[in-house]
């Protein structure tokens, strides 16, 4: 049997792969997440996950494996939105999306040594509009730290989304649906 990796560090991803029911390891590997603001958020999204999924591959002695790799993004107004730096960046990040729409793109891919498959999901997120009063109490629940947009839909973030229009598991990190019938190409 065909091994499954996650290149991946995320909790999240680790437990929204495993709904698919495909048995993984995890191995992770240092990528630069550095990009060209410049670029189409997509084209960043899935660079950056090819990049986090070559590196593992490249990583070990996995020529018979299939290495998944994923990375979240958040834009609004053609900025792209990462990881807050700190509490100031949270801060600001949270009040561009007050009371508006924004999208979160993750972008995924799968490699292996005879081929590779890259795509991306988009979702539309609606915030509610934030009291300042609001944005500190969140950001000093420490959640926005390690999320793309400073925020996580998944917990405390929660009440702060209005509507969302797609899927729901590709804001948190990982669209399982549309990732699970790509990899099943790869298990056949
Ligand atoms: C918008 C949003 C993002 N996030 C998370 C998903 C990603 O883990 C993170 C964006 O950072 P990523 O760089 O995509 O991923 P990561 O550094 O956490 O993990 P790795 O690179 O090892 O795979 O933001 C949420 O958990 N909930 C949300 O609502």
């Amino acid at each position: 049997m065909r091994k499954l990796v996650l290149a991946s560090s995320s909790p999240r991803r680790k437990e929204l792969l495993a709904y698919a029911k495909i048995p993984f390891t995890i191995m992770v590997s240092e990528v630069d997440e550095d990009f060209d603001p410049n670029k189409d958020p997509k084209e960043i999204a899935q660079d950056l996950a090819l990049q986090k999924a070559k590196a593992v591959f490249n990583s070990a002695d996995l020529d018979d494996a299939v290495v998944i790799g994923a990375d979240t993004i958040v834009t609004v107004d053609n900025q792209i939105l990462g990881k807050p730096k700190d509490a100031e960046e949270a801060k600001n990040m949270l009040k561009m999306l007050s009371g508006r729409e924004h999208v979160v793109i993750t972008g995924v891919a799968i490699v292996s040594s005879a081929n590779s498959t890259i795509f991306y999901e988009e979702t539309k997120v609606q915030f509610w509009d934030l009291t300042d009063e609001e944005i500190e109490d969140y950001i000093k629940s420490g959640e926005p730290f390690d999320k793309a947009g400073s925020y996580g839909i998944q917990n405390l973030g929660s009440i702060l989304v209005k509507k969302i229009d797609g899927d729901y598991f590709n804001v948190v990190g990982l669209p399982i649906a549309r990732t699970y019938r790509e990899l099943k190409k790869f298990f056949p």
